[in-house]
């Protein structure tokens, strides 16, 4: 597969702030692929610098084979960016507004039938300052491909969503991609990028902490499984870390948590029938990207996420 964004060895920083410290990704066409990190990583500098909103310190980018700051207005034309939040005029109409975003572009889509897909049709003459939080959402991700982008960039896809209205934003994305739109994704929420995402740039502190697929990054991380249980009498957990497969046990109160591979399961009731202790309300995890990044980066960033997550 070609690629279709190239980062080498980017820098940025603001004042005596490093935003981004040597970042390189590559992003291959057609792919979801997600930029994924805590509150100040970095994300948006990226993503800005890819868009050609910000001059990069050092590094080199090419987008779709164009140099974003030197050929900013060709590649205006083919990069779809989401408006953030309240950019636009409270009285224009979603009509208006799919009208006049798709004026700028020299191959717009047809701005009507996207209005029917992203359900807006009945909103068309609402104004932007009346519509609820989804429905702004929806707009702003019409807005960004009604210029028939072979790129789009979605920076914070469903933060302030319920979860319904993030659910049907997926199913949405899981569209345009299927329409070979490549898209980059920058999200906080693990969820989100677990589901939705070909392959994740892990971002932390402005460096690239590794890129693999979801899958990859929960098996990199070695925790196959999670079981929990209590005992039904005192176990020696020494019985249990010593196996090969199991990576940990640690207590939470009166259950016993073990992380393993995929085998893990099998050993723990083994060694437990041995000493004939029953396992009382056991319950049996597969190993989340949310698991992974804790293994990974440290319990903060999960954390995050997850508040995230509730709101
Ligand atoms: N215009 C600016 N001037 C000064 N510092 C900035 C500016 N923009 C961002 N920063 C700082 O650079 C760092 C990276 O910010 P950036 O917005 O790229 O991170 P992010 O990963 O997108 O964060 P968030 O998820 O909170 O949006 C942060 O420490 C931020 O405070």
């Amino acid at each position: 597969m070609p690629a279709v964004i190239e980062v080498r060895n980017l820098h940025k920083r603001y004042d005596d702030k490093i935003a981004v410290d040597d970042v390189s990704l590559t992003v291959q066409e057609g792919e979801i692929f997600g930029i994924l990190g805590p509150n100040g990583a970095g994300k948006t500098t990226t993503v800005e610098c890819i868009e050609g909103l910000r001059a990069p310190d050092r590094g080199e980018i090419t987008v779709l084979g164009l140099d974003p700051l030197r050929e900013r207005a060709e590649l205006t034309r083919r990069l779809g960016v989401q408006l953030q939040a309240g950019q636009l005029p409270g009285r224009l109409q979603v009509a208006e507004a799919l009208q006049l975003y798709s004026s700028f572009y020299p191959r717009p889509a047809d701005w009507r039938a996207l209005m029917d897909e992203l359900g807006l049709a009945g909103k068309a003459k609402t104004g932007f300052a009346q519509l609820s939080g989804g429905q702004k959402q929806r707009l702003s991700i019409a807005l960004a491909l009604v210029g028939n982008p072979r790129v789009a960039i979605l920076d914070e896809l469903t933060t302030g969503l319920d979860p319904q209205a993030r659910r049907d934003t997926w199913e949405l994305i899981e569209q345009v991609r299927s329409r070979g739109v490549t898209i980059v994704l920058v999200t906080h929420f693990m969820e989100e990028a677990e589901r939705l995402c070909d392959r994740l740039a892990l971002i932390d502190a402005g460096r690239v902490v590794l890129v693999d697929t979801p899958a990859g990054l929960t098996e990199r991380a070695q925790i196959g499984q999670r079981i929990q249980f209590r005992p039904s009498r005192p176990l020696d957990e020494a019985l249990l870390s010593a196996l090969p497969d199991v990576s940990g046990v640690t207590r939470r109160g009166e259950l016993v948590v073990v992380s393993g591979n995929a085998d893990a399961l099998t050993a723990v009731t083994a060694v437990l029938a041995r000493n004939q202790i029953v396992a009382e309300r056991l319950r049996v995890e597969q190993a989340s990207l949310e698991d992974a990044f804790v293994e990974l980066t440290g319990s903060r960033f999960a954390a995050e996420s997850q508040e995230k997550g509730d709101r």
